[in-house]
């Protein structure tokens, strides 16, 4: 849900370094920044269990009542913990998945279906990665993909060019799948590297620029890069200002920000909304998105997953064409701009939901949790292996 501009998500739940070192090189700042429970600020949250009384009204301006319900629904709604889906995952649940399933098949059981659409196209294949190469825990920073999933990656990239669109900064994320022959799209898309020795176009922005790092040639494009001292100064903000708010973790991913309450008690979850209403208020060029347990800060630019993937399509010379057949497999709300870019626009494929859960969306098919996943991306591979 884009809180500041009042549009809602389709979604029901969850949920030149040569030249300019700040575009490859920004490790300065750490890329977390977890909260200490203070005794003062224990305190002050445990005297207040109407978290809204906690935050002084002169200094910060109180969310109103429907924002702050709007909030709240969205992080309640935001991925369902995993005690809570083995609790609920009864015969009545798995009845309600079945059902759901209907509508989005797996990508499994329906794969022969999405090759038999396949045959004869070029596969492009788009992958985020938490919650959908990696399982979603409680450490961000611990949020490791097995190596048999890396080893997945791996052989289907070399036969179908694939992407790694993330939430994440592509340093991040690119430190996680450690594979070089990948094209990596962090920080929703804002921020696009190839793989060496390959290139990236735009016709319409020029933004591409050749670095040399390491002795590697690669491709940037990014398109947020004058946001940059704006979210340098938010990030701090934000820092401080939930400093006291225990279990609070504030991630660094570049052109975007997170604010992560999954280790943060329920009861404190308004006092997190609170804080970061306070920040981004102030910046109007700066909007806010819901993620798994997570408030997610971004420019307010015209740039997501969705664009990204049409960015990469046209980079690759396969957009418009009718012999491609994109595929993106992800399991959060902004996977959903490329989900509804593949559904209706000129570049027409398939998205997969990841999800144990019964959700609306996008998506044209669905797959229950990572391991399928790995499933689908070794059955890519063996029917492509099978055409000979
Ligand atoms: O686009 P993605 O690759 O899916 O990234 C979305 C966010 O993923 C990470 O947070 C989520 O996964 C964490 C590890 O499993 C989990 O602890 C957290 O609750 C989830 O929201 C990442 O840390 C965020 O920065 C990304 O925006």
């Amino acid at each position: 849900m884009d809180i500041k501009s009042g549009h809602s998500s389709p979604v029901m739940t969850d949920s030149p370094q040569m030249s300019n070192p700040r575009l490859t090189v920004r490790q300065s700042r750490p890329p977390y920044s977890s909260s200490s429970s203070s005794a003062a600020a224990a305190t002050a949250v445990s005297q207040n269990n109407n978290l809204l009384l906690t935050v002084p009204r002169k200094k910060t301006g109180i969310l109103d009542d429907v924002k702050a319900n709007a909030w709240l629904d969205a992080m309640i709604a935001s991925s369902p913990t995993p005690a809570l889906v083995n609790k609920d995952n009864d015969a009545t649940t798995d009845m309600t998945y079945q059902e759901w399933t209907v509508k989005y098949p797996s990508a499994l059981t329906t794969f022969e279906k999405i090759m038999s659409v396949g045959k004869g196209k070029r596969i492009a294949l788009f992958l985020d990665y938490d919650g959908t190469l990696s399982p979603i825990v409680e450490e961000p920073d611990a949020a490791y993909m097995s190596s048999d999933m890396r080893t997945a990656v791996q052989n289907v990239a070399k036969y179908f060019p694939t992407a790694i669109i993330s939430g994440r900064s592509r340093d991040k994320v690119y430190e996680f799948v450690g594979l070089s022959e990948l094209y990596y799209a962090g920080s929703h898309g804002m921020d696009i590297m190839s793989p060496e020795g390959e290139s990236l176009y735009h016709k319409h922005l020029s933004r591409t620029v050749s670095i040399n790092e390491q002795g590697k040639d690669v491709n940037l494009f990014q398109t947020a890069s004058e946001f940059l001292p704006m979210i340098d100064k938010v990030l701090c903000s934000l820092v401080e200002s939930t400093k006291d708010i225990k279990g609070v973790k504030v991630e660094d991913n570049r052109f975007c920000i997170s604010v992560h309450y999954r280790n943060v008690e329920e009861k404190n979850w308004t006092l997190v909304a609170q804080c970061v209403d306070d920040v981004i208020k102030t910046y109007p060029k700066l909007r806010l998105t819901h993620g798994r347990k997570v408030l997610e800060i971004r420019p307010v630019i015209d740039w997501d997953k969705g664009k990204a993937v049409t960015f990469l399509l046209e980079s690759l010379g396969l957009n418009n064409c009718e012999d491609v057949l994109p595929i993106y497999v992800g399991d959060d709300r902004t996977d959903e701009d490329a989900f509804k870019v593949l559904r209706n626009g000129p570049n027409h494929g398939y998205g997969v939901l990841v999800s144990a859960m019964p959700k609306v969306s996008n998506a044209f098919y669905s797959l229950r949790d990572p391991s399928e996943v790995m499933e689908f991306l070794k059955a890519l591979v063996t029917w492509k292996r099978s055409l000979g």
